[in-house]
Order: C-alpha cells, then structure tokens, then sequence
C-alpha cells in the first residue's frame, strides 16, 4: 500500500491527540480558553495537539524537509502572562507521550514552543507538506459535541493520505437512535491514502473496516449535513438548494471534518458548506475529509462542480462553497445549486 508508514504514524499521532483532547474536554478549566485575534477560540487542547503531532511526525519520519501546515503558532503563547498556558500544555503534551509508552522522553517549554511553529509552512505544489488542523471545530469542542483531529499529507500539490479522529462521533449512524449497549461506543478514526480505500475503526482499537459512501439515487431519501455554526454556512442557501434537490429529511448540524467521517460511511448523503462573504477556506479545513470521502467513493467539489485544488498554499482559493455527494447525485446538485445561487443573487440585486 502507498504511504504505508506514513498513513501508520499519523494514526498513532492522531489517536495520542485524541486522549489529550478527551482529557481537557471532560475538565475544561476557564483559563484553558483564549481568544485569537480574530476572536475565534483556541484551547489548550489545540495547541497540546499541534505539539504532539508535530513531534510525533518529525521523530517517527526523519527527513531533511519536514514541512508542516498547521492552523496554529506559538505568537500568544510567547506572551508574558502566557507562561501558566504554556506550563500546562507542556504537561498536557508529556502526560500523554509517557501513555504511550515508547517515548521516553520529556519536553521542554521551548520544544513545545517549537513543535507548534513548525506548522508554519506555506505548502504549494512540490514536495511534501503535511496538512494539520489540531482541533477543527473548536466551538464545537467547547460545547461538548463534535470536534476533530484532522492530519493530511500533500504530495507534489496531491492530498495523499488523510486521518480524522472523531472522539466524540458515536459508532452507529448519526441520526438514528440508540438501540442496545453494543451500538453505544464513541469514538470514531477514519484513515485514508490514495487508492487504498477509506477504513473506519474505533479509537478504542476495534479491526478496521472499509467504509463506503451511501449509494442512494434519490435525492427525496437523502440527508443532509452542514456546519453547526450559522455564522460559518449559510443555512439558508442550504435549505432552498435541499428544497430544490426534493430533499425531505430537516438538516444535520454537526461541527467539524466529522461531518466528511459521517458522509464516508453513508450516514447522510450529501455535505453543503457556504461560508458567508469575504471568507477563504483554509486547506487544514478540508484535505482530510477531501480524502476520506474520496476514498469512500464520493466527490467533493467547490459550487461550480471544480476539484479542489490544494497546492496553492495555505488557502483553498475557491468559487463561493463546497459541495461532497455520491457521484450519482453530483449532477442533481449542482444544477440544485446552480439555481439556488442565481435566485441568491437576483434577489441580492433587487434589494
Ligand atoms: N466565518 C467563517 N466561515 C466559514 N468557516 C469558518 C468561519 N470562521 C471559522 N471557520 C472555520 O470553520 C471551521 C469549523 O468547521 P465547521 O464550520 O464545519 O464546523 S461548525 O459546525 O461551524 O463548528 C473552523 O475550524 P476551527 O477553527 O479549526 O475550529 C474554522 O476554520
Ligand atoms: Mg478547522
Ligand atoms: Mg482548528
Ligand atoms: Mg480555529
């Protein structure tokens, strides 16, 4: 298999980071929050996660060119009322190398510092870039629901292989009701590389098994999935270009890359993101899902019907929104979409 070592380190990095973000989330002090400086939040456990997995990547792939892209840097934390913060990630990013058991090893203030801002590559078309957001969904973290460790690897501008560890995504299909206690574990690790299908296995070590997008032609017996934030997707859009599609079932709001996890394995069929005006997607946003929904047999395109394009650096320079379904249904969609968006900018134009 392609990538073997690489798509096995990155499990292991992100599953680690996992146990870091499970331990904040279940006793998340005030102090553990910041805000950044455009106001969205970062915890401890974002750059704990940041830390280890960049750690884990330079000590377990030794290369002359470690190339990180990563949604965070360590500019606040150099502060000088920053030094609790950095204190406690330190111990939060040893605490969990010791579980591990192979790392014997500590830390320094200064290596975590330097393990974060080692994310501060710009990507592009050539070499090796791996792609991170430490937690995506934040908010969705700091409510208690839905939030994911997303790790991808780029190659000559190509998303390669992809891990998205969903510690709070239940084992049974989003949606449906728990039925008995064997249908009850949380806990979700989707991997994926490039041709080699997309696997799904519980972060509690369960075998993997091979997961494969819905396969519905119908739009009126699909679902739909978009993000949790309204200042993040435009509901609104969604719901006339649903309506358009005959698409019955209400929306399904869940935070985060989860939601790419959950389209893979077919708990809903079609991902509808449309962030508001003047937004640029970032990649750390979306390589990860992009492959494992890839892998899974699904598309995933910006709002034109274009593949998106990770090797233009940092952001995912695209046309208003991105669109993920089965190949059966893309072309349903994109007509949907096609006129929800005419309609948006009749009525725009009217006003
Ligand atoms: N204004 C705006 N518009 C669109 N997207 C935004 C916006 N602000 C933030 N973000 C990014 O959204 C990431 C969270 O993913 P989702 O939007 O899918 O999840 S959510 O349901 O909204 O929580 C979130 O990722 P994290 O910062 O990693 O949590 C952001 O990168
Ligand atoms: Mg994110
Ligand atoms: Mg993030
Ligand atoms: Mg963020």
């Amino acid at each position: 298999m392609a990538y073997e070592r690489e798509l096995s380190v990155a499990k292991k990095a992100a599953s680690l980071a996992s146990r870091l973000c499970q331990k904040v989330q279940k006793a998340l002090l005030q102090s553990d929050v910041q805000s950044k400086s455009d106001k969205s939040p970062v915890t401890v456990a974002d750059y704990g996660t940041q830390a280890l997995i960049s750690f884990v990547l330079q000590r377990e792939i030794p290369s002359d060119s470690f190339s990180l892209v990563a949604e965070e840097d360590s500019g606040d934390l150099r502060k000088e009322d920053s030094k609790e913060i950095l204190k406690r990630i330190t111990e939060l990013v040893n605490a969990t190398l010791s579980t591990d058991g192979t790392y014997n090893l500590s830390l320094s203030e200064d290596d975590v510092l330097a393990a974060i801002d080692s994310g501060k590559s710009k990507g592009g078309p050539h070499g090796r870039h791996w792609v991170l957001d430490p937690i995506d969904g934040t908010k969705g973290f700091l409510r208690g629901d839905q939030y994911a460790i997303a790790l991808a690897l780029l190659d000559e501008g190509k998303v390669v292989l992809g891990v998205l560890a969903c510690p709070n995504l239940p084992s049974r299909p989003i949606g449906e009701p728990e039925k008995h206690s064997l249908q009850n574990s949380v806990g979700c690790l989707f991997s994926a590389s490039i041709g080699g299908g997309s696997v799904l296995q519980l972060l509690d070590g369960s075998s993997p098994t091979k997961v494969h997008v819905s396969t519905t032609e119908n739009p009126a017996e699909a679902s739909f999935f978009e993000s949790y934030e309204a200042a993040h997707s435009m509901h609104g859009l969604s719901s006339s270009i649903a309506k358009k599609l005959g698409v019955q079932a209400p929306p399904v709001r869940i935070d985060s890359q989860a939601k790419y996890g959950a389209l893979a394995r077919g708990d809903g069929a079609i991902y509808l993101r449309f962030p508001h005006q003047g937004y640029r997607e970032k990649i750390w946003d979306h390589a990860a899902g992009y492959i494992v929904v890839a892998e899974a047999g699904g598309v995933v395109s910006d709002a034109s019907g274009n593949p998106l394009d990770f090797s233009r650096g940092r952001y995912l320079d695209l046309d208003t929104g991105i669109i993920v379904t089965n190949q059966k249904l893309m072309p349903l969609l994109l007509n949907a979409v096609r006129e929800a968006l005419k309609e948006q900018s009749q009525s725009a134009s009217t006003l």
